[in-house]
């Protein structure tokens, strides 16, 4: 007997998971014979001629499985063929070790052939002025390269890029869409690219780099039962794999725009870190922002890893996280906490029984919390001294002294109703783990003396990993950072900052959160449309992002391989109106997952009872998440879809007035104001980059200034 492992090359499975599904019965069937004993006769296991390293085992009676051989006994599993397909084709298999990436490619021409019309004469093909060997140093597979110079339609492209090596594809549909080889050489090649000097015949070596990408020897049978819905589970692009695996002396962050697989990558790094956890080590933390993703993480890191890993994982929002620490330290008394919402409407209503107009509710609410809390003034001296940093408008001292006075009344009203705001809890969450860790410094200073209570002084986890960072406030930062001692793999943060809609803005190195050179950025959408990728990054504008840490970041190589309609732009008189077309897009859609975005609350309800007159079930989308999740059309505010994916969405109500709000402040706090521009483009551009398909971008009245 001699035991093999099996994997399942990336893209294989997509002519596979076509096949009926007896085909795929017998594949699993197929692959445990394999697995424990190649040399079963019922396997007819044989190396086929002309191809040194490709072997056809026995699927059934009329299919074959198509194997590459790897070195040693580890196979790939590159196609499922029909028996007789396989004999008359042979000269039509290839197979390389891609000269740039040191990755393991396979290429089907049977397949790939039957995507690209053979003419006679006529157009000029589309690649015809770039040369092979341009194509070649930017990692496109050699076999395909006749094949690509005859190629002049755009379905021709598609058709090639859906089959051909993932590489390959991505670049040429970046050339495609107008970027320079140059762009191409430094966006998407050089970042899957090795500096190691490649052994084109080593297979095993090629095995294990990043740009192999297989399923591992036990996952196969995932992606023969999760199909589509499966993928990320087990194929990861090169770049998250190296971001997944890497070891990191400290601090790291991961960005990327929308649906660049951010929340995939924390995902698989909370299972990589689990793995390694040493005997009696503490547990992984998973954080994100708010209570409905903190769900989605865990439903998903179960699908990844089965319930067995929450053994080793705490997956909170980061408010709880506060909580927790507050409650166990009895340090907050009988506290309640209130929502942001509930926040706000105190300082609304403390403002008017105050007469207080010189400054609103959104603006005492980011400065008691950014400033006041957010740099843990205790005195009104403190608050004197402390820098406004990214406030905007400079204020005087009579002011600050007006805004002390209200900020302690604003702490007095919650006291006397026995709750705390999300920013209390963090503020002494905050403190709490700073006085600890500082315990624990002089703990492990003296080790020696007070070896028995050892134990009160560990950290309460090993690592934290943490999702949606952009909207974290310095608070939260400051507690994160406390609560786990600086050393390697200690903090993983993943997060866009195009995305950042509640006005936390951070410096993570003042925080004591180094990220310099542990920075790394994921480029490929796998969630939306070039089409609509296009349209959201141009709401976008041309207002500059940081990258949470006094530097900037951009959208530079951002990019899909999928393509889709343009998205629509619908105009209409009145709101009413726009409700009316609202009813009649959902209806000739006519499912799939559908959700609908608007700038207000009330609109949210007006939908929803103009959607049930129409006899169409919908349901609204709270701070825990969808009401009724198996509703077929969701329905919330923009601020709710953060983090959320669906197949076809409805932007409604983006007009001047309400995207952006009518701000009052444009002369008076210009600064303020550029700030809140700012948060308006990116709320637009979370909820345009939500939809796999298609979006449909709706107003009345006069259209908001960021659409084109
Ligand atoms: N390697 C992959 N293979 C297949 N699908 C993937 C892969 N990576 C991500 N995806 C899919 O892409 C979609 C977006 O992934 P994810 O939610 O991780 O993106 P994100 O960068 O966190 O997005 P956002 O910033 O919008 O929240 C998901 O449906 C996910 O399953």
């Amino acid at each position: 007997m001699s035991g093999a492992t099996l994997r399942l090359l990336d893209k294989a499975d997509k002519e596979i998971l076509k096949l009926p599904r007896a085909v795929k019965g017998a594949i699993y069937d197929f692959q445990h014979k394999f697995r424990q004993d190649l040399n079963n006769p019922g396997l007819r296991f044989k190396r086929l001629e002309g191809h040194p390293r490709l072997y056809s085992a026995r699927v059934n009676l009329d299919y074959r499985a198509l194997l590459l051989h790897a070195g040693g006994n580890d196979y790939i599993l590159v196609a499922v063929k029909a028996r007789q397909e396989v004999y008359d084709n042979l000269d039509k298999f290839a197979y390389q070790i891609n000269p740039v990436t040191g990755g393991i490619e396979f290429v089907d021409l049977v397949t790939i052939e039957a995507t690209v019309v053979e003419k006679p004469a006529g157009p000029e093909p589309l690649f015809a002025k770039f040369s092979a060997e341009q194509l070649r140093d930017l990692g496109v597979a050699e076999p395909l390269l006749g094949l690509i110079a005859k190629i002049t339609t755009e379905d021709e492209l598609l058709g090639l890029a859906s089959y051909a090596p993932q590489l390959t594809g991505e670049v040429l549909l970046a050339l495609y869409s107008g970027k320079t080889p140059e762009e191409v050489l430094d966006q998407i090649t050089t970042p899957v690219a090795v500096t190691e000097e490649i052994d084109a015949e080593d297979y095993q070596a090629a095995l294990v780099r990043p740009a192999t990408v297989t399923t591992d020897d036990a996952d196969l049978q995932e992606i023969l039962e999760q199909g589509d819905f499966g993928r990320w589970r087990v194929f990861l692009h090169p770049t998250q794999r190296k971001i997944v695996e890497r070891s990191y002396s400290g601090p790291t962050r991961v960005s990327g725009g929308p649906g660049t697989g951010k929340t995939i990558v924390a995902l698989h790094r909370v299972k990589h870190l689990v793995d390694r956890l040493g005997p009696g080590s503490g547990k992984v933390l998973l954080t994100t922002f708010n209570t409905n993703l903190a769900a989605d993480l865990r439903q998903r890191l179960i699908a990844l890893a089965g319930a067995e890993i929450l053994q080793y994982v705490d997956i909170l929002n980061v408010d709880k996280v506060a909580g927790a620490i507050v409650a166990q330290a009895n340090s907050g008394g009988h506290r309640t906490r209130i929502d942001d919402t509930k926040a706000l409407k105190e300082w609304e209503e403390l403002l008017l029984e105050e007469g207080e107009s010189r400054w609103d509710a959104d603006f005492m609410r980011a400065e008691w919390s950014q400033v006041i809390l957010g740099q843990a003034c205790a005195t009104r001296a403190d608050y004197f001294r402390v820098r406004r940093v990214g406030r905007g408008r400079s204020i005087s001292r009579e002011d600050r002294a007006a805004i002390w006075r209200l900020a302690e009344r604003y702490v007095l009203r919650l006291d006397a109703k026995g709750v705390w705001t999300n920013q209390q809890f963090a503020e002494r969450a905050a403190r709490l783990e700073m006085e600890k860790a500082r315990d624990r410094a002089s703990y492990e200073a003296n080790a020696g003396l007070q070896r028995e209570s050892g134990i009160w002084h560990r950290p309460r986890y090993s690592h934290i990993v943490i999702d949606e960072a952009q909207d974290l406030s310095v608070a939260h930062w400051k507690m994160l950072r406390a609560m786990i001692p600086e050393g390697p793999n200690d903090l993983f943060i993943a997060g866009d900052t195009h995305q950042r809609i509640y006005g936390n803005y951070v410096s993570l190195g003042s925080l004591g959160i180094n990220i310099r050179g542990r920075s790394s950025k994921l480029t490929l959408s796998y969630r939306t449309t070039h089409e609509i990728l296009g349209a959201a990054v141009r709401l976008l504008g041309h207002e500059e992002w940081d990258d949470l840490d006094e530097g900037s970041d951009d959208l530079a190589g951002y990019r899909s391989v999928l393509r889709g309609p343009e998205p629509s732009l619908v105009p209409y008189s009145t709101w009413d109106a726009e409700l009316d077309g609202i009813v009649r897009q959902v209806k000739e859609w006519d499912g799939g997952s559908i959700a609908i975005a608007v700038p207000r609350r009330s609109m949210v309800s007006e939908v929803e009872n103009r959607l049930g007159k129409a006899e169409i079930v919908s349901c609204s989308i709270t701070s825990d998440g969808p009401r009724l999740v198996e509703a077929p059309v969701h329905i919330g505010t923009m601020h709710r879809f953060k983090g959320l994916e669906y197949q076809r969405m409805i932007i409604a109500g983006v007009a001047e007035g309400l995207v952006p709000r009518n701000m009052d402040f444009e002369q008076s706090d210009p600064l303020r104001f550029r700030r809140e521009m700012r948060r308006a483009r990116s709320l637009l551009f979370v909820a345009s980059t939500r939809a796999r398909d298609s979006i449909v971008i709706s107003w009345h009245g006069r259209k908001s200034r960021f659409l084109p």
